[in-house]
């Protein structure tokens, strides 16, 4: 069942179309990987879906459905309920996801605070377990940002949009910042807290091994266009567009192939 229908979404400037009427859908529990070089359109239309385009873009869709809501007649107040409850961001800057003047506890219980009512004991507890299914220590919440490394900034991120129990997150490029190890722990942890909630996952990343290891479905972006979607599988075995073609290509080459790779890419890489 759809969780999420996007049709004929554009995104513009005043002088100029970015994204030219892509149609996306997400299922529930689907983790879906949009994939495509720098300047195809993947961060403004994950922008467009929860109305958080920068100043000067505006969107516009023949249809925009989220769990049963039209988000085309959602009005802000709306937008900002959706927000960090039923619809989740991780950013590629994690540094961005916390206010450096405030520890990361009481960020986390901002967000409980603007969408709970739930008194300030439950609160804390219900961040400090957040933060402890990440395996992240506790003491984090007592910590500023600048105390706590990236690669656990970054979890924390995750821990503060999972907070809610989201029914779809959004992780633009989530591990572009981080090392190996700890890029690979946050996927790892992002695919787990799929598991066990059933939600969704829209990822977003230049990396079509990672999206290849992750998801269970694929759209390809070039200019502003999705020139390709399908399963993973489809994808990587029958690639039908010019873009995936060079894309799959592109994938250096490894001696330790992830498990969920089908076998095709292996003549590739
Ligand atoms: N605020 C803005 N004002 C004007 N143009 C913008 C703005 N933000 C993005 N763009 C343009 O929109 C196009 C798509 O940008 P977008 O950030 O969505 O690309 P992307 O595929 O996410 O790239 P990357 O992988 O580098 O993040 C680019 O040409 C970009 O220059």
């Amino acid at each position: 069942m759809s969780l999420l229908e996007i049709s004929g979404l554009r995104v513009s400037t005043a002088t100029q179309e970015l994204v030219h009427g892509i149609d996306l859908t997400i299922d529930k529990g689907e983790w879906l990987a949009v994939i495509g070089e720098s300047g195809s359109g993947k961060s403004v239309s994950a922008f467009s879906i929860a109305d958080l385009l920068p100043r000067g873009l505006t969107r516009t869709a023949d249809r925009l459905m989220f769990d049963g809501a039209d988000l085309l007649t959602l009005s802000k107040a709306g937008y900002r309920e959706l927000r960090g409850n039923r619809i989740a961001y991780v950013f590629q800057d994690y540094q961005q996801a916390f206010s450096p003047y405030y520890r990361i506890g009481k960020q986390l219980d901002e967000v409980l605070k603007a969408h709970t009512d739930w008194k300030p004991e439950r609160r804390r507890e219900h961040a400090a377990a957040t933060l402890e299914r990440l395996s992240l220590p506790g003491d984090l919440l007592h910590r500023y940002p600048f105390q706590v490394s990236g690669g656990q900034l970054q979890r924390a991120a995750l821990a503060a949009a999972i907070l809610l129990d989201p029914a779809l997150i959004i992780a633009d490029e989530p591990t572009t910042a981080l090392d190996a190890v700890n890029a690979s722990l946050v996927l790892d942890q992002l695919a787990d807290i799929q598991k066990e909630k059933g939600c969704s996952v829209l990822f977003i990343t230049h990396n079509l091994r990672l999206a290849g290891k992750f998801a269970d479905t694929m759209a390809i972006m070039q200019d502003g266009c999705v020139k390709e979607r399908g399963t993973v599988s489809d994808i990587f075995t029958a690639p039908k567009a010019a873009i995936t073609r060079n894309l799959i290509a592109a994938i250096p080459p490894l001696r330790n192939i992830p498990a969920r790779l089908p076998v095709a890419l292996e003549g590739v890489a």
